[in-house]
């Protein structure tokens, strides 16, 4: 559809029913001037003799995808919230929920946050089959401030509200029948025709005219409601860590239990208003646009192009990262041949796909029929005869160079012209890999996080010759496997590898430096990542930290930290998760616990390393330890963006998030950095560079940042002309 200009417009019909309509591609978002359309509109309804009832109506098959979040983002720029939208008590309360006339909201495809708000303050709503309804206003950081938080659990009860709050999860129009809050589905064509009907039937008394804040009836009793909130406002503790608005949503909720609606939405009010201008909220709005940039690549998506269809992918290797991506592509329709050298790989891989396929329906994430159609569309084999119409491969094999460079040179031959080559490498260079073909411009990285099925990040590695219709091919495959697709350039690690090998190395440094590794995570954890650095070596097993040691040490020579910890922990009978002991230790239903066995071990590690200042540990404060683990993965970052890896500070913020569990509420990587400040952070890096050495020495964009006072995440044409000529 094509982007027009929105607006609100009303039509009376000879039944007396006033259809208001507003439109505002693509989603239908309430824009303020959209609010403001919609209240004249009802204002003018309900003054005309010749409107019996109205229904509300958005253009273009979605209802509305909520409230502006361009509005949220200037809030956030200039700190301006006197536009946030605190007028929740007049639109729901005075302009819809008492109105004169009764007014039903006729919700096509999707209602969520606002939308859905709008829809619930109506006396009756009518939905087209399975259209999506939620609120999801948790994941922006905010609370439903159009009454939502008060409507929401006057309709489908308190505890399925709460869940649909709490965990922003969305339901269908058909589950939203049987809940309470849609009161008939229509067809779309019917859609509209239902809905005038319904409210002439209300204006007529043949229906209940309901108005939903004055109901009570799905509350249940005060104490059950005391119950509930209780048992969610723990569970909320566990689920949102460091985020406000969890238990901001349930305070204005018990509000309306203990005080009634109208006191309810006040309190919604006055939070919503101060939550806008939470970190949090700066942080996810942050993301949810970043996320939403990736999709736009100059030269890429602004050319004319359009996406090939992609209908039949060969995958090479059926080990860990091959399966799951087998998996990825047959759960989205994606025809998969899964190529293998022999028949025991071969079962092994399917297997593998089978065991992730059953997981997903014994953890009900999927229905026994889909799985059963996903698996259809898997077939193994041991030879290139089925490569000849494939649209796509994967390779997937080992880290080997020249392996990789024959099964290209094989792929050339096999392959059809159009077929595009990928590799799932994630770290040797691509034009290495198609080193031995004439296709260039068809050889792409398609760099899947592991499990490939799980993972949202798609990294798509563009070389200097992969042509645009390739990239904008594997975007649009990445999008139908419903991925996050980012295009990266080529380089060792690409962009999360590459920014984050520091992580890992700093703890390290830091532990050599005579610090509790068990401090650290815990620390680490506090911040918001799902775990610390030692234990996400335990659970990736030490065979990956040893493959990449000397390819990082290599490339990123003179700011790497080589630790003999990894082969002594080896040599002592220590694999991590793999044999359950590493730095902790796992049994099989508990959590891990931190094993003071592995002390001594760490011990004669730090006497090999030698890095402590005159061989005595070092004293850090609890900031400092956080800082000196993710400081130089800002480092490294910085010299991402200055070598134009990413084309954007905010792909990177998305990756790290998606890619490295960042936390979101902090925005990514470069956006956390920049509420740090450039040049604190310069500061700190150059003096523990004095004190420790190279690993910790600032980059040149992050000084050049820093002294001029720039933001890390401005656009890169504000840095000098040095730092551009090398982008
Ligand atoms: C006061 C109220 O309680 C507060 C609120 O209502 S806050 C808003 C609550 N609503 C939401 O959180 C929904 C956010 N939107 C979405 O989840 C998804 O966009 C969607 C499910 C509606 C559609 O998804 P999809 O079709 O994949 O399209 P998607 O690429 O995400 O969005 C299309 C465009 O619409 C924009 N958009 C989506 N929802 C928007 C919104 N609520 N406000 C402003 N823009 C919005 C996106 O930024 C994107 O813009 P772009 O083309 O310039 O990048």
């Amino acid at each position: 559809m094509a982007k027009m200009p929105g607006g609100v417009t009303m039509e009376v019909g000879n039944d007396g029913v006033a259809v208001i309509s507003f439109y505002k591609p693509p989603v239908n978002s309430l824009a303020l001037p959209i609010l403001a359309g919609l209240k004249d509109k009802f204002y003018e309804a309900m003054k005309r003799d010749d409107v019996k009832a109205v229904v509300v109506f958005g253009k273009g098959g979605k209802f509305s995808g909520g409230f502006d979040i361009n509005v949220f983002d200037n809030v956030h720029k200039t700190g301006d919230n006197s536009v946030s939208p605190d007028s929740s008590i007049d639109l729901v309360v005075n302009t819809i929920g008492d109105a004169k006339k009764p007014v039903v909201a006729a919700v096509g495809g999707l209602a969520l946050g606002g939308g859905l708000e709008l829809a619930m303050a109506c006396h009756a709503r009518i939905a087209a089959p399975r259209a999506q309804l939620g609120l999801p206003e948790l994941t922006l950081g905010i609370i439903p401030g159009l009454g939502g938080t008060q409507l929401l659990p006057r309709l489908v009860g308190l505890s399925k509200a709460i869940e649909m709050m709490l965990l922003s999860k969305s339901i269908s129009s058909e589950e939203g029948k049987k809940s309470g809050l849609i009161d008939e589905i229509a067809s779309s064509s019917e859609l509209l025709n239902v809905s005038r009907r319904w409210a002439l039937d209300i204006a007529e008394r043949h229906k209940p005219w309901l108005c939903t804040l004055h109901r009570t009836d799905r509350l249940g009793s005060l104490s059950e409601a005391r119950n509930v909130l209780k048992m969610a406002r723990q569970q909320a503790k566990h689920i949102a860590r460091n985020m406000p608005q969890h238990q901001a949503c349930l305070d204005a909720i018990e509000e309306g239990v203990v005080h009634g609606a109208f006191s309810g939405i006040l309190k919604e009010a006055k939070l919503s208003k101060e939550l806008i201008l939470s970190d949090t909220s700066k942080g996810l709005v942050h993301i949810f646009f970043a996320q939403r940039a990736t999709s736009k690549v100059p030269n890429v998506t602004d050319i004319g192009l359009k996406p090939r269809p992609v209908k039949k992918v060969a995958i090479i290797g059926g080990g860990l990262m091959g399966s799951g991506i087998a998996t990825a592509l047959i759960l989205s329709n994606i025809y998969v041949v899964l190529k293998e050298i022999n028949s025991e790989y071969l079962l092994k891989g399917i297997k593998a796909i089978q065991a992730n396929i059953r997981s997903l329906v014994s953890r009900k994430k999927l229905a026994e029929d889909k799985a059963q159609k996903s698996l259809s569309l898997l077939k193994g084999v041991l030879d290139y005869s089925e490569f000849k119409d494939v649209d796509m491969v994967i390779e997937a094999v080992i880290e080997n160079i020249s392996l990789k460079q024959k099964i290209f040179s094989d792929l050339e031959k096999a392959c059809p012209p159009h077929c595009i080559l990928a590799s799932n490498t994630s770290t040797i260079d691509l034009n290495i890999i198609g080193e031995r073909t004439k296709s260039q411009d068809r050889i792409v990285g398609a760099h899947f996080f592991s499990p490939a099925h799980v993972m949202p990040l798609l990294e798509i590695v563009r070389t200097e010759k992969t042509s645009a219709q390739v990239i904008l091919d594997l975007m649009t495959v990445g999008k139908i496997i419903k991925k996050v697709p980012v295009v990266v350039g080529n380089c060792t690690g690409f962009a999360v590898n590459r920014a984050f090998f520091p992580y890992g190395q700093g703890a390290q440094f830091l532990l050599h430096l005579g610090v509790d590794p068990f401090r650290i995570d815990q620390l680490i954890s506090n911040f918001g990542l799902p775990m610390g650095p030692f234990q996400l070596l335990d659970v990736a097993g030490y065979g990956v930290a040893v493959a990449v040691k000397e390819i990082y040490a290599s490339a990123f020579a003179g700011r790497t930290f080589d630790t003999p910890l990894v082969d002594l922990l080896i040599k002592n009978g220590r694999n991590g998760k793999n044999n359950g002991k590493g730095y902790y230790i796992f049994e099989k239903g508990s959590k891990p616990k931190p094993d003071p066995s592995v002390l001594p071990i760490i011990e004669e590690s730090r006497k090999l390393a030698n890095v402590m200042p005159g061989g005595k540990p070092i004293s850090v404060t609890d900031r400092e330890i956080v800082e000196m683990i993710l400081f130089p993965v800002v480092n490294e970052s910085c010299r991402v963006l200055d070598e134009g890896i990413v084309i954007r500070a905010s792909d990177l913020d998305v990756a790290s998030v998606l890619g490295m569990s960042f936390p979101s509420y902090r925005g990514g990587i470069m956006f956390w950095a920049d509420t740090v400040g450039a040049d604190y952070i310069y500061r700190n890096l150059k003096k523990w560079s004095e004190a420790y050495g190279n690993f910790y020495k600032p980059s040149r964009f992050l000084e050049e940042r820093a002294i001029r006072r720039i933001p890390l995440s401005a656009p890169t044409s504000t840095t000098s002309s040095a730092s551009k000529s090398r982008l």
